[in-house]
């Protein structure tokens, strides 16, 4: 049973540092999902593309919460994301390497909670208020950096992620306002997908990898194209990253995420 699973992002489809790789297709009250499971150093390592193998699924379709469900149903308690990003911040070039401690959620037609009451499609019918003043696992986080570190790579401990519903990239005054609220970085897919992950007190923590400075701040038009291209460059190093950050992971969870629903309920 895996307990650490990879979610993929845009550039990240498969799990090329994982053996006997099998296919496990869940199925969850949201929907079927594929997910490879794989061996890594001994361990067992889930994996999924959120965008599908193929990029076929845009940030705003994606079924964050059948993807969050079928890692749950697997025995997963600890995700570890990568997400490319637009940059903000003059210290975070394309390139960069950010293990993410904050997030603005900008999005708007997603579904965000597991807990909605009589009408949620399993036996889960309360209704519940995580607490997400910190929205990523602090011994994730610290795995990640402890990796990134012992690699010699450019990374930032901290960084602040604005995710914005895209398909789109952001207009020029859209991202001078971000600045202003404190974002680092800009995406597409952490919300709801870190919450989702709080929700079922589940550990979860993003790797963003700056791929292009956001709209306004750089000088040439962004394209999914130079995303996916400077995605391609690094996958060598995102892939040493994800595996060499695993033997960090403590076996024992001692932090907050695996008692997330406590007094969430109001019980
Ligand atoms: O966040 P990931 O999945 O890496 O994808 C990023 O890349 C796409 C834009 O090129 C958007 O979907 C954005 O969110
Ligand atoms: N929203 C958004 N997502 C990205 N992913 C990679 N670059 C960008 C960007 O500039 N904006």
């Amino acid at each position: 049973m895996p307990r650490i699973a990879i979610i993929g992002g845009s550039g990240v489809y498969d799990p090329k540092l994982l053996q006997n790789v099998r296919e496990e297709f869940v199925s969850t009250p949201y929907g079927k999902v594929r997910v490879k499971v794989g061996e890594y150093d001994g361990e067992e390592i889930a994996f999924l593309a959120r965008h599908g193998e193929g990029h076929s699924v845009p940030p705003h379709k994606i079924n964050y919460r059948a993807n969050i469900w079928a890692l749950y149903e697997l025995g997963v308690e600890r995700i570890l994301s990568t997400s490319a990003v637009g940059s903000l911040n003059e210290a975070m070039k394309p390139g960069d390497f950010v293990v993410l401690d904050q997030l603005l959620d900008f999005t708007k037609t997603r579904h965000y909670t597991f807990y909605d009451g009589d009408e949620s499609p399993h036996d889960r019918k309360f209704v519940a208020h995580v607490d997400f003043t910190d929205p990523y696992c602090p011994e994730l986080r610290k795995a990640l950096i402890t990796a990134a570190k012992e690699l010699g790579f450019d990374y930032h401990p901290t960084g602040t992620y604005a995710c914005m519903e895209g398909p789109r990239f952001e207009t020029r005054a859209e991202i001078r306002a971000l600045k202003i609220l404190g974002a680092d970085l800009v995406g597409m897919t952490q919300c709801p997908e870190a919450a989702l992950a709080r929700e079922l007190e589940m550990c979860y923590a993003s790797v963003a990898i700056v791929t292009n400075f956001a709209a306004g701040i750089s000088t040439q038009k962004l394209t999914h194209t130079e995303v996916v291209e400077l995605m391609a460059k690094k996958s060598e190093e995102i892939k040493y990253l994800l595996m060499k950050s695993i033997k960090y992971i403590p076996k024992e969870r001692h932090c907050g995420c695996k008692d997330a629903l406590k007094g969430a309920t109001g019980e």
